[in-house]
């Protein structure tokens, strides 16, 4: 696992397009190297503006849409279409706009799908999907992700790993359901902290005062059951991406001053 790395941007929109820009060299420099790219999406307000951003992007056209897998860190358990759930997020922000494989879209399954409300059938089915992606090479039972995205909850939530609830503690299990979410609604799909640091790379994303107290505690020595932000390690790198107004309490020493 990697140490964190952070980088602040001026705000929130610069923030989303750097990620963007960032997110796209990745996605081509992978397609290059190994012929596709896989990248797990997140929801929430900052991994919808990166999707936003990249869709603005020019330089979207550099990639491949029918070689790259998508994935989903987590979901919220609702019916197809819901406006809501976070792959319906995703593709009114981007999805919708661009060529991709519906085979490579690996949405997580919907309250109304054939696992009907059962939500751990639903993370059993998905757990699966993500099995038979997987190579002999990879780490595990799941694909060896080329970026894992995780917006940061102002509670220190990733995915749907909120603190102190069961799903946090999971160590053998790669997705499971989640009740009693503090954040509306209750009933969540969720990767958890075993599939997400099977990725090369993972990129927490907070933008926002309202993120600040989050990111200065998973940044300062706080336990993963505490704050799950803190246990979201990628293989290669772990990278923080924030605007200023969220890394107000960081101290100076956590990221380099040259940040503009
Ligand atoms: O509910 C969720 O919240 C988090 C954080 O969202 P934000 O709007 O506070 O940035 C998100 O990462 C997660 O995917 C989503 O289901």
């Amino acid at each position: 696992m990697t140490a964190p790395q952070v980088v602040v941007h001026r705000d929130k929109e610069l923030m989303a397009q750097a990620a963007a820009a960032r997110l796209i060299t990745k996605i081509v420099d992978a397609q290059a190297a190994r012929g596709s790219a896989s990248v797990v999406l997140t929801g929430g307000r900052n991994g919808n503006g990166l999707l936003a951003a990249l869709g603005a992007s020019p330089a979207r056209e550099a990639v491949d849409w029918s070689r790259l897998d998508l994935w989903w860190g987590d979901e919220r358990f609702l019916p197809e279409g819901h406006a809501d759930r976070n792959v319906t997020q995703a593709r009114e922000a981007l999805l919708d706009a661009v060529e991709l494989d519906p085979a490579r879209v690996h949405a997580m399954p919907a309250s109304d799908g054939s696992h009907g409300g059962d939500v751990d059938a639903a993370a059993e089915a998905y757990a699966a999907e993500l099995a038979r992606a997987a190579r002999p090479e990879n780490h595990g039972a799941v694909p060896s992700f080329d970026v894992l995205l995780l917006g940061v909850g102002p509670d220190t939530h990733v995915a749907s790993l909120f603190p102190e609830l069961p799903a946090v503690r999971e160590t053998e299990r790669m997705v499971v359901g989640v009740r009693g979410a503090p954040k509306p609604p209750p009933v969540r799909l969720s990767l958890t902290l075993p599939a997400i640091r099977a990725a090369r790379e993972v990129w927490l994303l907070a933008a926002g005062e309202d993120k600040a107290r989050a990111v200065t505690m998973a940044l300062s020595g706080a336990g993963e059951l505490q704050a799950p932000a803190a246990g979201a390690r990628g293989r290669r790198r772990t990278l923080w991406l924030l605007d200023r107004a969220a890394a107000a309490g960081l101290p100076r020493e956590l990221y380099p001053p040259a940040s503009p």
